[in-house]
């Protein structure tokens, strides 16, 4: 189920601006990849290149290739809503359809799929998915009440329950934690922790610590200056990235001497 991802000589734009230019980088299958870097590098404009989000913005576009077991998802005949289907993703801010019951935020994706699908079915899929995000136990007594009478932490949860229902080979966070407390933000890391056992997870993160907590790869990226490009750096084993990176601009930065 999980795939592994090749980006080549990626350059991503927003009209004529180049906001990250000529990644080259792997996305190993079942283990956790960590983007680090200071404000503006182009984290999370990479990372929408990775599903095909970043295209939705208009004259927003990419050169180069991404590669999902060596498939390009920019290639001829590649259906954009079906890499966004295998490749889900999870927001900064918890967005479950507020009105709509805890189960039905399990099912949205799968529904929008237009995936036909018995009772009996969704019931057990609801059940999965909640326990895969660690959220049955809490929730399983109400699965009728709105998405919006949880926690912050736990309609985070219910919102990678959503992602996973869909049964995606790959799942991206974008600083799925920042608006959560610490006791939320430790839930997540050990279900980050859970779901490598399945997927392909690509997390942006702030916090530095919590990159050494979660992820099996760092990538640090960095900007030379406004209005240019944010570049990849370095990528590595989070362990050797963490204790002995190879750029004198990676050690600064995880040392805390800028960003
Ligand atoms: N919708 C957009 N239109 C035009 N430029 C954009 C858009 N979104 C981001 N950018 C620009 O692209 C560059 C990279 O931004 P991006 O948000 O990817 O960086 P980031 O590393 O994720 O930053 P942060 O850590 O602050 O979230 C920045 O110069 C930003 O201003």
């Amino acid at each position: 189920m999980a795939k592994r991802i090749d980006v080549k000589d990626l350059n991503i734009y927003y009209g004529d601006f180049l906001a990250v230019a000529e990644v080259g980088m792997a996305v190993e299958p079942r283990s956790v990849t960590a983007f680090i870097g200071p404000s503006g590098c182009g984290k999370s404009t990479f990372l929408r290149t990775l599903n095909r989000m970043h295209e939705v913005i208009p004259g927003a576009r990419v050169e180069g290739t991404v590669a999902m077991d060596g498939v390009d998802l920019y290639g001829d005949g590649v259906d954009p809503v079906a890499v966004r289907r295998n490749v889900g993703m999870v927001f900064q801010r918890p967005n479950p359809f507020p009105t709509m019951s805890i189960a039905e935020n399990v099912l949205a994706g799968v529904r929008l799929n237009n995936r036909k699908i018995s009772k009996g079915d969704a019931n057990d899929l609801v059940e999965s998915a909640l326990q895969g995000a660690n959220l049955w136990k809490e929730v399983k007594d109400r699965l009728a009440r709105p998405g919006s009478s949880l926690s912050g932490g736990q309609q985070q949860r219910l919102c990678i329950a959503r992602a996973i229902a869909v049964k995606p080979q790959v799942l991206l966070m974008d600083e799925p934690c920042s608006a959560l407390d610490p006791i939320s933000t430790l839930a997540i890391e050990d279900l980050i922790a859970e779901l490598k056992n399945d997927y392909t997870i690509v997390i942006v993160t702030h916090n530095m610590q919590q990159a050494a907590r979660v992820s099996d790869r760092t990538a640090f990226f960095n900007i030379a200056g406004t209005g240019m490009p944010g570049r990849l750096i370095e990528v590595g084993p989070t362990g050797t990235m963490f204790s002995a990176p190879t750029q004198r601009a990676t050690e600064d930065y995880i040392s805390g001497r800028f960003g």
